[in-house]
């Protein structure tokens, strides 16, 4: 193993013929006998080797690193050739791959743990081939489980402009808002340290959450915070201007075919229909906000999010969560939510069903899409969650995070 006794020692290598342990002739033994024999070996250990002919120079440690999108056992791994080398993470860790010679087992260490041994991991292909083996039954329930609710936990987005609550994008249906990507197969995203430079653009800061878990109130009080320094986007529309609205402040008002033309040229984040008119978030209102060097948020539905995941937007991802049912009772016990349910989109008191849809939509969010969440925030205390977040943010913009290699090649 990389890290191991015999590579720090750097005297024994792969193709060495093993003739002698201490002063046992071990030619006509098989590996199991030898294991043995050095199980059984206390202090030093003499080792009679004929080294393999080699005229490599000694290769330096590779620096490879990816994050894990899944969670790894070896003990409960079968097909592990020995559970004992293998190494354990959580989605979410950070892994220097050390190497990749086998196919099927790569070896690894965890960034930053102190023990030099590496331990084996499935390589990315051969969890890829598993995944797609075992994944689909697991998954083909979820879309129906949550298009027999109704689908509010996936309805979202456009609706920031507050100044107009009443066009609340809970009302809206989104039209992709239901759909899972059966297609990807998360396990390992190669990754590196970027930190942005003074003065160069911010990276988008993305939020995700249930209906209702308090996006809305966390981004009004990041605005009101420092809105020399946050912005939001402003939404397009088709629907025609009010005679109190202007272009450009409330929403961006432009005609049925024009939208339907932008959303064929893929220029909106999200879209959506409600009572005829489109909606939507343009990519362009995202830039015009980062080119003024501000840092630009947004809130998506989850499946949004790969879509944002390029060099250019460098998307920072939070998932604000609720806290237990328990804890919704106590908290929100004087909020409203917008209904979805009525055409009036008025304000409402909290029932228990918003509360276990809220805790049931997080739970599949996560499960779905955690492997794309940079931080989860518990909007348990409005005040704790927000000064968490604001912290957060502000780290993002000082401190090294580790992002996808191919964000930083451009
Ligand atoms: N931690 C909290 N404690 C108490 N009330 C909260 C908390 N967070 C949010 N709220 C309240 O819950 C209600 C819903 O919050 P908000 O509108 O921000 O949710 P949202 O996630 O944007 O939902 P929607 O998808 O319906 O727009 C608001 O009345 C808000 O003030």
């Amino acid at each position: 193993m990389r890290g191991g006794a015999a590579d720090r020692s750097g005297l024994i290598h792969v193709g060495d013929e093993l003739r002698e342990v201490n002063g046992i002739p071990v030619d006509d033994k098989k590996p199991d006998e030898i294991i043995h024999i050095l199980a059984k070996s206390q202090g030093a250990i003499t080792f009679k080797i004929i080294p393999g002919i080699k005229d490599e120079l000694p290769s330096k440690e590779p620096m490879m690193f990816v994050r894990t999108l899944f969670d790894y056992e070896p003990a409960e791994d079968k097909a592990i050739p020995c559970k004992e080398a293998g190494l354990a993470f959580k989605r979410g860790d950070i892994l220097q791959i050390m190497s990749q010679d086998d196919a099927t087992w790569w070896q690894a260490k965890q960034h930053g743990h102190a023990n030099p041994r590496a331990g084996l991991i499935p390589s990315k292909q051969f969890q890829e081939r598993r995944f797609a083996l075992c994944r689909p039954a697991a998954h083909v329930l979820q879309p129906q489980n949550i298009s027999s609710r109704r689908s509010s936990g996936f309805r979202r987005s456009f609706r920031l402009s507050r100044r107009d609550r009443k066009t609340n994008k809970s009302m809206y249906e989104c039209k992709k808002s239901d759909q899972y990507d059966m297609a990807d197969v998360p396990t390992y995203e190669e990754v590196t340290t970027y930190r942005r430079q003074n003065g160069a653009k911010h990276r988008l800061l993305v939020l995700v959450g249930p209906t209702g878990v308090g996006l809305n109130e966390l981004k009004r009080k990041l605005l009101i915070s420092d809105p020399q320094h946050f912005s939001v986007t402003i939404p397009h529309t088709s629907r025609p201007k009010k005679n109190q609205e202007s272009d450009g402040v409330e929403y961006y008002f432009i005609s049925k075919s024009i939208f339907e033309t932008d959303i064929q040229n893929n220029k909106f984040v999200e879209h959506g229909e409600y009572k005829g008119n489109f909606y939507g978030t343009s990519l362009d209102s995202v830039r015009s906000i980062l080119s003024k060097n501000k840092a630009c948020l947004l809130d998506v539905q989850p499946h949004t999010i790969k879509h944002l995941r390029t060099a250019e937007f460098k998307p920072y991802v939070v998932f604000v969560k609720p806290p237990s049912i328990e804890r919704l009772r106590e908290t929100r016990r004087n909020a409203t939510i917008i209904s979805g349910k009525d055409d009036k989109g008025s304000a409402k008191p909290f029932t228990e069903d918003d509360f276990l849809e809220m805790v049931s939509t997080a739970q599949q969010m996560e499960n779905q899409y955690g492997h794309l969440f940079e931080k989860v925030i518990v909007n348990d205390d409005l005040a704790v969650a927000f000064t968490e977040l604001r912290s957060a943010l502000k780290k993002v913009e000082t401190d090294g995070h580790w992002v996808p290699i191919s964000w930083t090649h451009s």
